[in-house]
């Protein structure tokens, strides 16, 4: 599938984001900080990308995901948890940086702080009923109404 991306701050020209390897569902994206960027215990930033992506297709969004690594080791994850990148947005491409460890954490300018990945998106449309055409096995059962183990 072809993209098309805005190069909205020119260092990210070579450094467009990247699928590290065959099999990556994630693209990186980059910090484009023009300086190092420390945020303290569970401070939170908004990050800029330098790009922008234009997906046109409403069969499609983007998902702004953390990385694993920065989450895990170093409780750098996403304010907005997951970031949801609409098809129809064309502005710059924005990380919601939140450090949730107890630890102040440093991203460096161009560092790759989280994830891009593409998904089909189905629109759906109501239609308003008063009863369920058929009843299924799980019926109104939820929240943990199956049981435990
Ligand atoms: O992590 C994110 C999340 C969103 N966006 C952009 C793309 C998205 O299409 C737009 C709106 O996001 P969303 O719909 O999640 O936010 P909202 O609070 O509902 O804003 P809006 O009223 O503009 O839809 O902001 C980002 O750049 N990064
Ligand atoms: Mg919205």
């Amino acid at each position: 599938m072809i993209i098309d991306v805005k190069i909205i701050d020119p260092r990210m020209a070579d450094q467009l984001p990247q699928y590290a390897t065959p099999g990556s569902a994630g693209l990186d994206l980059r910090a484009c900080l023009d300086e190092p960027l420390t945020l303290q215990p569970n401070a939170w930033k908004l990050v800029s990308t330098g790009i922008a992506i234009h997906l046109e297709d409403p069969g499609y969004a983007a998902l702004i995901l953390p990385r694993s690594g920065l989450g895990h080791k170093h409780g750098i994850v996403l304010g907005n948890l997951v970031g949801l990148i609409d098809s129809d947005y064309q502005g710059q491409l924005m990380v919601s940086a939140w450090n949730r460890s107890d630890v102040a954490f440093t991203i460096a300018p161009m560092e790759r702080i989280a994830q891009l990945v593409v998904v089909p998106v189905v629109q759906a449309q109501f239609q308003v009923v008063t009863e369920f055409a058929a009843a299924s096995a799980r019926g109104e059962g939820g929240y943990g109404s199956t049981g435990k183990a």
